[in-house]
């Protein structure tokens, strides 16, 4: 069945010179790509690890007028932005050439898109866990996590640049939003968890839509992933046939298990070897609800369970 997929258009886009990495000193540059879309009036994001990974949507000419300074502040521009500097389309000998009818670009092999397999993560919008610092899931965790294994496994091109996307979707409370999850988090704290909280308040346990993130992953020209979750759904939501194949599943082991799990190679360890992932009962339970109600794909540690039955089993 060939999915209806989102139409979406990538409407700025600016380099941010980051804060990670910093035990190896070299503060890589990301790419944010700001995109709006037909289905939802959410501002999607595109985290972008290589400067030439290109968006079909931001560098196809808006109108047979657009200016080249226009397109300088849009950010469809080739090479780096200095001062004084007055034309996007050419850079150092390099130079974009457009479709006339369409203001398509047209691929030649020295403006190419970097078009090979690279890690991605699909990550939903969490502010609890993002910025207020919550304890009751691990998405500030996977985020860093997704940054790190990018930095590390994502294919290199001959200037060390990685490449590797984060698509962030502002699915906010898997798709109910921020309000409905701070009511949900009110019913975790009776008792119930993170599946019959959002049922009693008369949402789907999951209410997302990836193909959203499908359709950004096809603007930015890429045809090939590797994926950064645990959860199967991800990976058949997002695959488009012939188009957009998801090669190999990633698992996003959590931190606090590291000493139980030899799977993460990509994170610093402190000064005594040691990692320091999210510990708290809330999450424990965040976690077992993932595995056991939501097909969540990861090897349990003994920790987690209560009853020896599920203790034993692993799930990959
Ligand atoms: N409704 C609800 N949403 C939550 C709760 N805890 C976290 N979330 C949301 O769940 C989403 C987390 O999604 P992700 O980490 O991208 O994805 P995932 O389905 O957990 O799968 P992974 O890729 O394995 O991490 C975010 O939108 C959070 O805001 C909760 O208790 N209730
Ligand atoms: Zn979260």
């Amino acid at each position: 069945m060939i999915k209806e997929l989102p139409i979406v258009e990538c409407i700025a886009r600016a380099r941010i010179p980051t804060t990670i990495d910093q035990k190896q000193h070299t503060y890589p540059e990301i790419f944010l790509h700001l995109y709006k879309n037909n289905k939802d009036n959410k501002e999607h994001l595109a985290i972008v690890f290589g400067e030439d990974i290109r968006s079909k949507s931001l560098f196809k000419r808006k109108h047979k007028d657009e200016t080249q300074y226009e397109r300088l502040i849009r950010g469809a521009y080739i090479g780096k932005l200095e001062p004084n500097r007055l034309i996007a389309d050419e850079y150092k000998g390099e130079k974009l050439q457009f479709d006339e009818e369409t203001g398509e670009l047209i691929p030649n092999f020295t403006t190419n898109t970097y078009n090979k397999k690279v890690p991605v993560r699909i990550h939903s919008e969490c502010f609890t866990g993002e910025t207020a610092w919550s304890a009751r899931c691990d998405c500030g965790e996977q985020f860093d996590l997704a940054g790190d294994y990018i930095l590390k496994h994502g294919p290199s091109s001959p200037n060390n640049e990685r490449h590797g996307v984060i698509v962030y979707l502002r699915q906010e409370g898997r798709g109910i939003g921020l309000s409905e999850k701070l009511k949900a988090y009110n019913l975790q704290d009776l008792g119930k968890d993170t599946v019959e909280a959002n049922l009693l308040l008369n949402h789907p346990a999951d209410a997302r839509d990836f193909s959203i993130a499908s359709s950004i992953l096809l603007d930015l020209q890429l045809s090939e992933v590797d994926l950064l979750t645990n959860n199967p759904d991800k990976v058949k939501a997002i695959e488009i046939e012939n188009k957009l194949k998801c090669v190999s599943r990633i698992p996003m082991v959590p931190l606090s298990w590291k000493e139980t799990s030899n799977e993460i190679d990509y994170v610093d360890e402190d000064e005594h070897g040691k990692h320091h992932g999210i510990k708290s009962k809330e999450i424990e339970s965040y976690l077992r609800t993932k595995i056991e109600k939501m097909g969540h794909l990861l090897t349990t540690p003994l920790t987690l369970h209560t009853n020896t039955d599920a203790s034993s089993k692993s799930i990959e």
